[in-house]
């Protein structure tokens, strides 16, 4: 007997050889395609070559991700075979038969949900540890062995212990099976995920874009896909997740940049604009200022055609206008029926006396000089900026259309005290460029994509919400988010609020109570915020073992960014990320503090590695984000950073619950009373 039959780990050994000869061929086939002879031109030609190349990008072996991870072995032969090992990606041998499956696959499902009590025909589960690229452990299940016992998984701990220098990584190896209950759910079907920090929100999110990418590719290449992110640090920071998994065409998003293609913002809102403008009620009123450019006509329409004139009065016209007003369509759709139905009526005039008139006929009254000028008089048409720019610094025409729906003091909240000369010099703000936004869909449909993943969905405003809605309104989303974290003055109440803004209110809420991040030791102390800012939600459950280390280090103020330095200093003697978390104001000081010490760091989203491991992070920008240690600089100032109390403590909590290993507090100012009771 060879050792390749008597050890496991050898077997595995060389079907992983195997596979990996099986992928080159695979790749160089592709090479190998001699596309002279398929394409017809030089265009066919580039597309093809361009397929090619990205094909051949796709199968590319990349020596760090190992190219499977797991082996299931069925107590029964299905059709497609019994034993299946699961990876990444597909391979098959020369005859075609599989040698690695996708993990996205059907047969691969069992791998995440099958369990003692529901098996599901596994007779096997084997986990498999790589070390540098190289299989090194294994780890078996035998779901229908009634004396093994129920372990944890020490592969999975390995992963989740795992430092976290550099990009967010995929987490297919090791999804849970709550987790991929909502990875894996169907296209049609709009889903919310309620979860605490470190739940796996956005790992989830990611992962199911990848997975309908699989399940639905075609439908979806046509469609398109976007995943929406709080901030650009954040995005860079999540944008590998899905080329890893030979994702490469979805669209990466914030939803400033999404709206911001009317108008450039420069400007700002103080907070009570903002929340107004935020409002949902602001849809009614720029609806009611989009349709009242539209004017009940008051002059007949007269055609000349040849000798003869053609007169519509002017109350037919007006009982098209209101039959169109009626229908609901879009301002700018309605617009251009309405020359055709003028059309219609002076048609009809014309087969009255006789005439036979044809389609053509009808398109060149519709385009008759006199038709046309009716319709600039009674529908005119609407520019989505210079509406938005006119609502916001004439009181009188904000009045006229905000009557029973603002208050005169939110329209005064709104209203620009010096308003701008146009467009383009206006300082738009956030909020008013979705204001924008929606004034643009009145007038024309915005276009809907395929799949949206939303992700830190509690910050928007209700207008977002909208915004983001109107891209998906033939297609489904995907929301991620926790109440607890809403750290806007429009933040989230409740899911069903927000999906109903988003014209979704059949969308399933799912929630995620396990904590892939926060040590158990850290997400106690943060839970003691929970009952102030999000009463009702459960405290995350830390699947972590790694014990962590939670420190509260009280020093006086002469001597705290030094003590800042020194923490920072401490982490940076161990492996992983290090991230100074403080309040926005504090980050120039703490910045110098650095420098000082010849501390060299990085900003938010710039890509950590071995050599630079320190990251400055302003609260601000911290959602999201992960280090394996954080130092929190004086969370009093964080607290006091934010307009109102229960803000603060938000922002507080999103900060204490960043660390995977260890948190250090440093403090001078007295901590906040929550935090100590
Ligand atoms: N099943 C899993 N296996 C291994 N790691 C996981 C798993 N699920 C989540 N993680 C890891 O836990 C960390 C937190 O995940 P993620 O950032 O998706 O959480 P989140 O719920 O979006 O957090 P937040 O609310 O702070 O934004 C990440 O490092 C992620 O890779």
């Amino acid at each position: 007997m060879s050792t390749t039959d008597s050890d496991p780990l050898a077997r595995e050994r060389a079907h992983l050889g195997a596979s990996r000869a099986a992928l080159r061929a695979m790749r160089e086939d592709v090479e190998a395609l001699d596309i002279r002879d398929v394409t017809a031109n030089w265009v066919n030609a580039a597309v093809l070559s361009r397929q090619i190349e990205e094909r051949v990008k796709a199968l590319a072996d990349l020596s760090h991700t190992p190219l499977f991870f797991g082996r299931l072995d069925y107590l029964h032969t299905t059709q497609e075979g019994q034993r299946f090992y699961i990876g990444r990606r597909h391979v098959h041998d020369a005859h075609g038969d599989p040698m690695v499956i996708d993990w996205r696959a059907p047969v691969s499902q069992p791998f995440y949900r099958a369990s003692r009590k529901d098996p599901q025909d596994v007779g096997l589960r084997r986990r498999f540890g790589y070390t540098g690229g190289e299989l090194t452990a294994y780890e078996d299940e035998h779901l229908t062995d009634p004396e093994e016992a129920d372990t944890t998984s020490r592969l999975l701990q390995a992963e989740i212990e795992r430092p976290r220098v550099g990009p967010m990584r995929d987490i297919v190896a090791t999804i849970q099976p709550e987790q991929d209950e909502i990875v894996r759910s169907g296209l049609s079907g709009s889903v919310c995920v309620q979860g605490g920090p470190g739940t796996g929100k956005t790992a989830v999110g990611l992962h199911r874009v990848a997975y309908l990418l699989y399940a639905h590719r075609e439908r979806l290449a046509r469609t398109g896909t976007l995943v929406i992110g709080p901030n650009r640090s954040f995005l860079r920071y999540i944008e590998q997740v899905l080329p890893a998994l030979g994702e490469l065409e979805v669209r990466q998003s914030t939803v400033d940049d999404l709206v911001g293609t009317h108008v450039e913002v420069r400007g700002a809102d103080e907070a009570a604009a903002a929340v107004v403008k935020g409002d949902a009620r602001m849809a009614e009123v720029l609806r009611r200022a989009v349709r009242s450019h539209v004017t009940p006509p008051v002059e007949p329409v007269v055609v000349v055609r040849g000798s003869r004139r053609w007169r519509v009065p002017a109350y037919e016209v007006e009982e098209i206008v209101r039959e169109l007003l009626a229908r609901d369509m879009r301002y700018g759709a309605a617009r251009e029926a309405l020359p055709r139905r003028i059309a219609h009526a002076v048609l009809v005039r014309m087969e009255e006396a006789g005439e036979a008139p044809d389609d053509r006929v009808q398109d060149a009254v519709a385009r008759n000089a006199a038709v046309k000028a009716a319709v600039k008089a009674v529908w005119p048409p609407v520019d989505p900026a210079k509406l938005v720019l006119r609502l916001l610094s004439d009181a009188e025409f904000l009045a006229e259309h905000a009557r029973g729906v603002l208050t005169e003091e939110e329209q005064k909240a709104i209203l620009w005290t010096r308003p701008p000369r146009g467009v383009r010099s206006a300082k738009w703000s956030p909020a008013d460029a979705v204001l924008v936004d929606e004034a643009a869909d009145l007038v024309e449909r915005t276009h809907s994509l395929g799949h949206v993943v939303l992700d830190e969905a509690q910050d928007l405003s209700p207008m977002q919400y909208r915004a983001v809605g109107r891209r998906c309104s033939t297609g489904s989303v995907t929301v991620l988010g926790d109440l607890a974290q809403g750290t806007t003055p429009w933040a989230t109440r409740s899911w069903t609020e927000a999906l109903g803004h988003l014209g979704k209110p059949d969308a399933v809420v799912e929630e995620l109570t396990a904590g892939f991040r926060v040590p158990r030791e850290v997400i106690a102390y943060a839970s003691r915020l929970l009952p102030h800012i999000a009463p009702g939600l459960a405290e995350v459950r830390s699947v972590r073992e790694n014990p962590g280390s939670l420190e509260v280090r009280a020093v006086g103020e002469a001597e705290r960014d030094p003590a800042v330095v020194t923490a920072c200093r401490e982490f940076l003697g161990r492996e992983g990320s290090v991230g100074l978390i403080a309040a926005d104001a504090r980050v120039p000081e703490l910045a110098r503090a650095l420098d000082g010490a010849g501390l060299g760091f990085l900003a938010p989203g710039e890509e950590t590695s071995a050599r630079a491991r320190l990251t400055l992070v302003p609260a601000s920008l911290a959602k999201g984000l992960e280090y394996d240690y954080v130092v929190l600089d004086e969370p009093a100032a964080v607290v006091g950073g934010e307009p109102d109390e229960r803000t603060g403590l938000r922002r507080l909590y999103v900060a204490l619950t960043r660390a995977v290993s260890g948190l250090t507090l440093v403090h001078a100012a007295p901590l906040p009373a929550h935090l100590t009771a």
